[in-house]
């Protein structure tokens, strides 16, 4: 699992910790972890050219000091300061005397860059770069040397993954003691490149729930259902899909793709779509409708392509059962019903959906997705997967953490693959996942078998999508 903790948890955490240590441990702590991942990206330190991009703050204390580093191992060291009166005094004399020197003409000296540090701010920084930082910083991009944003790059918020103004763009970043929650939500992620932990002794003194947490292989594997001997179909959960219609019926088939690789020991499509499911599912159970009639299920998904078919969703949101809401379903749903179920909820909504759902702007959804999916699961009492270019998942408990999924990948842009994703999380549903550990399981799921199918050929379909789903899944249960 990855976790990343908001800046005033890490704050409170620094001073517990910087009050049992001598004066500037903790930022040699940072410093030498720094320099050896710079190390590590230089392969020879010995001759290379590495420029600094020095703020006020200890973001660029922490830059100036291992600089002071690798000049002592030969490197040719500039320093680039952006506030020269505010620059780290400790850390501006220590990298003087290792032999760095402070650049007199920034845009000369990157040009000729191997390796740039961008220390103009890191989780004391707000509302983009300043401008006299912006030419600087567009120029270490376009000099061709490989970028490294020391803890976050400089310009992003570090607590939402906002980008108010311009921000670094970083080949990979190196942040100290805990990842930021903008380090794994876009757009500020798309900025971090890489990113590298460095343990600086931090985590004793952090709250055990973080913020933001990322699952990774691991973790899904504890978590996806496995058939035991006692198992049958209906005791491995029968998921019912009320998706369809006739000017979509391409979203009943994908939908019922995704359920039948979710675990579930059966689905039920339900729907004016049996006929075209069946053709491409025989394994499929089939049902005109509606809902109430078409019998016992342990999960509900509804709305892809559904039309304007409002009776469905009402009868399914009234069901006992966990419901899925997705597409069609969101635009036709009743909010006090949805508030109303004693049973889980769980809306899918891309940014587009969950806009309408807010009564926002989709931009304002896009730039701010952290803060629309914890008030999207609030008014809604639902748990909310936000879909798009970072995928975030929220309870309705909000002392719970939000769950960014790290695995999309941008070939998921393609029609129908948001249907395979509702059935797949219906069915985890429907084998007993908790909404919040069905729906990131799926997102994972999802993005690593659009991976799978994206290494053997591009673009990739939605259906190629479900198909790679059951290879996803072998991978995360039996790592090599
Ligand atoms: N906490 C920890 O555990 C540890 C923290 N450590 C390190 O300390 C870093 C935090 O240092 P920090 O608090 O000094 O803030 P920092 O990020 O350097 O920037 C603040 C300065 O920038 C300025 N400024 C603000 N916005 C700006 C903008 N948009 N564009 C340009 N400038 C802007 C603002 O100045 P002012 O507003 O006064 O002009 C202020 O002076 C942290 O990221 C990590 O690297 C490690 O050493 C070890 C453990
Ligand atoms: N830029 C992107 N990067 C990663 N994933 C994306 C991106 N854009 C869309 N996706 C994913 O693709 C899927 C699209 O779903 P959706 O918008 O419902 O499309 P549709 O209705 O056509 O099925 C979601 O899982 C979403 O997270
Ligand atoms: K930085």
């Amino acid at each position: 699992m990855r976790t990343a903790h908001r800046v005033e948890k890490v704050r409170a955490a620094e001073a517990e910790l910087m009050a049992r240590l001598p004066d500037g441990a903790l930022m040699a702590r940072a410093a030498a972890g720094l320099a050896a991942a710079c190390a590590d990206l230089l392969g020879r330190v010995y001759g290379a050219r590495v420029v600094l991009l020095v703020g006020s703050g200890d973001n660029g204390g922490d830059t100036l000091w291992a600089g002071a580093r690798l000049a002592r191992r030969g490197a040719a060291v500039h320093a680039v300061l952006l506030a020269p009166d505010r620059a780290h005094a400790a850390g501006l004399a220590a990298f003087q005397a290792a032999g760095g020197r402070v650049a007199d003409d920034p845009f000369a000296v990157l040009s000729g860059a191997d390796l740039v540090l961008d220390g103009i701010t890191g989780i004391g920084g707000t509302g983009g770069l300043r401008p006299a930082a912006v030419p600087v910083a567009r120029a270490a991009r376009g000099s061709g040397a490989v970028v490294v944003a020391v803890d976050l790059p400089s310009g992003v918020e570090a607590d939402s993954g906002e980008v108010r103004g311009e921000a670094l763009r970083a080949d990979a970043t190196v942040t100290f003691g805990t990842d930021k929650p903008g380090l794994l939500i876009d757009p500020a992620r798309e900025h971090a490149g890489t990113v590298r932990l460095v343990d600086i002794g931090l985590g004793p003194h952090l709250p055990s729930v973080p913020d933001v947490e990322s699952l990774q292989h691991p973790d899904v594997a504890v978590l996806l259902p496995e058939p035991s001997g006692e198992s049958d179909k209906y005791r491995r959960g029968v998921v019912g899909v009320a998706a369809g219609s006739a000017r979509y019926p391409g979203a009943a088939v994908l939908t019922v793709a995704g359920a039948l690789r979710g675990g579930a020991g059966a689905v039920r499509y339900v729907g004016p779509e049996g006929a075209a499911v069946v053709a491409r599912f025989p394994e499929a159970l089939v049902h005109a409708g509606p809902p109430v009639k078409a019998g016992r299920v342990q999960a509900w998904v509804v709305g892809p392509g559904l039309g304007d078919d409002e009776d469905t969703v009402g009868q399914v949101l009234a069901s006992d059962v966990p419901v899925l809401v997705d597409a069609d379903g969101l635009r036709l749903l009743d909010p006090d019903a949805v508030r109303a179920r004693t049973a889980p909820t769980l809306l899918t909504p891309h940014a587009g959906e969950a806009a309408a759902l807010l009564g926002r702007d989709r931009a304002e959804v896009e730039a701010g997705r952290l803060d629309a999916v914890r008030e999207l699961s609030a008014r809604y009492g639902a748990t909310v997967l936000l879909k798009g270019s970072t995928t975030l998942i929220a309870a309705p408990d909000p002392r719970l953490p939000v769950r960014a999924d790290p695995m999309g990948t941008p070939w998921l842009a393609t029609a129908g693959s948001g249907d395979v994703l509702s059935g797949l999380a219906g069915s985890l549903l429907a084998a007993g996942l908790p909404p919040l550990d069905a729906a990131s399981c799926a997102a994972y799921l999802h993005g690593l078998a659009a991976r799978r199918a994206a290494a053997v050929s591009t673009p990739i379909t939605s259906y190629e999508v479900a198909d790679a789903l059951g290879a996803a899944w072998r991978d995360i249960r039996t790592p090599d």
